[in-house]
């Protein structure tokens, strides 16, 4: 029997419904706060196969409705729904900080960003969706249309619990498609209060569904159900791979973001005050826990010992502790599974050889002692074999590299499974154009961090790290639709 404490419960959005009153207790599942494993935020509902499908049928039933209505009339929606969520933007970082860990300056700048991209996609409505192509019969008119999917599975991770649902859904709604969100479980509170952002701007019925749960059960049930037409994810390898086979099996289309495991070259002509602040923001902001983390830092070996001086300085100054707290710099791990993983992989680098330079244990602080915390974490003497070079950690572990020539540099930062993200710190332009032409990653950065992405160009990575397809910008259109080639003649 569970003993609730007064904290908020949260059901399933279905046929713009809250469906609150329909469940058990039982069925809930209590969230604490990643930084404060006392305080619980909340208790969510934890869906059965049939709830799934009960919000599948109402996208479905909605679906011709929403395709027929004008993409300025659904950008006017989105841009309803961007209005109600700035009202929320504080309320809503705070959710996020406290259901995940995320620092509350970090969770505003993700909240307004979710605001950003909703306008964005609001205007699409009003963009191009085709293009007239000379068809070689002098008397007809050949052109392409857009047509949506139809019903979208959205099943999004908890690392930016508002961007990626929001970079999801709404290009998905604003080409025509309707939406079932499978947001990850430890994120839901927040994901609940995206959908009553769409709930209050009083989108039709079914439009936008929320189903929340686990993986093994919401997860598979969108994979399978025959009326998803497409599936679009964010997390983990090894569960891209099971969205992959299982949209494959029955046609269905699918779109993944997994894994990185990010380099930045930092060159002999690299400004070091520079490279260093963006290693430190790209490797240990959000504690490390983004696809786009800096996780390999490749140095040229003249200035090997002034760069690692530079950073250890600045990494021992950095705040760790709960992200509501103003003076807290990096919060913890967004669950204890997450934690473990970190801390296995710390000493799986020491196993190996890597030295600890700074870090690798749980902070002295008591007040920290009840959260998933993690000190920043340095090694030195890192070579391409060990496991902390080539697997993901998501976690605030920077792993030094040495390298003497650009050609080496370049080898490194190709000699993983990943490619999404990489950078190079220089002043050399023929040192940047070889990192532009020779790294495999889907975005290259030149004296900028890996991380931070800029919501109209296109965002996706390279071998494992995604399916080939990109997200964001325009280049969403090319998963959330169909193309249409018409002919016409007199
Ligand atoms: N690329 C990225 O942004 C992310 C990468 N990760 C990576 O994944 C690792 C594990 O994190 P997790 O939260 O466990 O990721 P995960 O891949 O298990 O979860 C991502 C989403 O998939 C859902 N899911 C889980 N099992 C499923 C299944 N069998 N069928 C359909 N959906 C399913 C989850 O409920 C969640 O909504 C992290 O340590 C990190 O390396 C995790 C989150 C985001
Ligand atoms: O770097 C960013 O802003 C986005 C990163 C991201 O999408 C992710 O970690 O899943």
């Amino acid at each position: 029997m569970t003993t609730f404490v007064n904290a908020k419960k949260y059901g399933n959005y279905v046929n713009g419904k809250w469906v609150l009153d329909d469940f058990e207790d039982e069925t809930l599942n209590a969230i604490r706060n990643p930084a404060n494993q006392q305080e619980i935020i909340g208790y969510v509902h934890e869906s059965i196969i049939a709830e799934v499908d009960q919000a599948i049928d109402a996208a479905e039933r909605s679906q011709i409705a929403w395709r027929n209505l004008t993409g300025a009339e659904r950008g006017d929606y989105l841009y309803r729904v961007a209005d109600i969520f700035e009202q929320k933007i504080d309320m809503i970082a705070e959710t996020m900080t406290r259901e995940m860990g995320k620092t509350l300056f970090e969770a505003k700048g993700e909240a307004a960003r979710g605001v950003a991209i909703l306008r964005y996609y609001a205007g699409e409505g009003l963009r191009k969706n085709g293009d007239v192509i000379p068809s070689t019969d002098r008397e007809g008119l050949m052109f392409t249309t857009r047509v949506p999917l139809g019903v979208v599975g959205v099943i999004s991770p908890w690392n930016f619990p508002i961007a990626i649902p929001v970079w999801k859904i709404a290009p998905a709604l604003i080409y025509g498609n309707t939406v079932i969100l499978k947001p990850a479980q430890e994120s839901t509170i927040t994901a609940a209060q995206l959908i009553d952002c769409f709930h209050e701007a009083q989108l039709p019925a079914g439009v936008i569904n929320l189903v929340m749960g686990k993986g093994s059960t919401v997860g598979t049930r969108l994979i399978e159900n025959q009326k998803v037409n497409g599936i679009t994810f964010t997390g983990s390898n090894r569960v891209g791979r099971i969205v992959a086979k299982g949209a494959i099996e029955r046609g269905a289309k699918y779109q993944l973001e997994m894994g990185g495991k990010n380099p930045v070259i930092i060159a002999a002509d690299a400004d070091l005050e520079q490279a260093v602040e963006a290693t430190i923001s790209g490797g240990l902001r959000s504690t490390g826990q983004k696809c786009t983390a800096t996780s390999r830092v490749i140095v040229h070996q003249s200035i090997y010992d002034e760069f690692k001086q530079k950073l250890l300085e600045k990494v021992r100054k950095l705040q760790v502790g709960n992200g509501l707290d103003e003076k807290t710099w990096m919060g913890p791990c967004a669950s204890k599974n997450q934690w473990q993983t970190v801390m296995s992989y710390i000493e799986t680098a020491k196993k190996e050889g890597a030295t600890l330079l700074f870090g690798g244990s749980t902070p002295d602080d008591p007040a920290l002692r009840e959260g998933f915390f993690v000190e920043p974490t340095v090694f030195d003497d890192v070579i391409s074999t060990m496991t902390i070079a080539k697997e993901e950690i998501f976690g605030p572990v920077l792993a030094l590299m040495k390298f003497d020539s650009m050609e080496e540099a370049i080898h490194l930062a190709n000699d993983v499974e990943f490619g999404l993200s990489a950078s190079i710190f220089t002043k050399d332009i023929s040192n940047m154009l070889n990192v532009i032409r020779e790294v495999e990653a889907g975005m290259i950065r030149i004296n900028a961090e890996t991380a931070g992405v800029e919501l109209q160009a296109p965002f996706g990575g390279m071998k494992q790290s995604s399916s080939h397809s990109r997200e964001q910008g325009e280049a969403a259109k090319e998963f959330f639709t169909s193309i249409k080639t018409i002919f016409v003649k007199g």
